[in-house]
């Protein structure tokens, strides 16, 4: 999979060059490559932004700039991924998705948003998908973009090195993941359930599945509706 991220902010995807997402890219499971918009922009200030028509406080993303970069990124193929608050909610579902795709190129909004002409001048040649991480305001794409590259990287098959470690998580399979536990056995007083000492593997197998059910109803009975 290639993935193109263009942000004003390029330094915040550093990160990426770390865990499993940097041995990913190190090993050529995953094409990743991030851009600064204001390559694409050619003024003396490099500017990317200007006021909202209509007034209103904010400044908006203009559509010159990304005009260019994303005639550049985009390929026939790729899905076009823009964080936006107005977006559909993101999920494990739409990152399983997403995992299949061949190429995604994020464009990471700032300030009040991108210029709407932008998503639409794209969604008239491909396919485009506003993308948010839930009901919260950020101060722009790059948080989200990040979460989405993460959740989605390490459904790649070669990523995670344990693919069994997939199966078991939350989420995965419609519900929250049981309590885990390591040694020691007591720890200030707290001991760990004793059928995880049992060696009993039916039993346990039932316990942890019990406690998704019993976390899953505590914590979002939604899931469950
Ligand atoms: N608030 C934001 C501002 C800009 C780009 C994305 C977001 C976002 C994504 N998910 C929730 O919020």
């Amino acid at each position: 999979m290639r993935v193109d991220i263009v942000t004003i902010f390029p330094a915040f995807f550093d990160v990426l060059d770390v865990s499993l997402i940097g041995k990913a890219r190190d090993r050529g499971i995953l094409d990743m490559h991030v851009h600064d918009l204001r390559a694409w922009t050619h003024d003396r200030h490099r500017t990317v932004d200007d006021t909202p028509y209509g007034g209103g406080a904010g400044m908006v993303m203009k559509p010159e700039p990304w005009g260019e970069a994303l005639d550049t990124l985009l390929s026939d193929d790729a899905v076009l991924l823009v964080p936006s608050p107005a977006g559909e909610q993101f999920s494990q579902a739409m990152a399983r998705e997403l995992a299949e795709e061949t190429h995604l190129v994020f464009a990471c909004g700032r300030y009040e948003g991108i210029d709407q002409r932008v998503v639409d001048h794209y969604a008239e040649r491909g396919r485009v998908r506003l993308v948010s991480l839930g009901d919260y305001v950020l101060n722009g794409g790059e948080v989200a973009a990040m979460a989405v590259v993460e959740a989605v990287s390490r459904l790649i098959p070669g990523v995670v090195g344990n693919p069994d470690s997939l199966v078991e998580e939350s989420h995965e399979e419609g519900l929250l993941e049981y309590p885990s536990y390591t040694k020691p056995a007591v720890w200030r007083g707290h001991e760990v359930p004793p059928v995880l000492l049992s060696g009993n593997h039916g039993a346990i197998a039932a316990w942890r599945r019990e406690q998704s059910l019993e976390r899953t109803r505590t914590n979002r009975p939604d899931l469950l509706a």
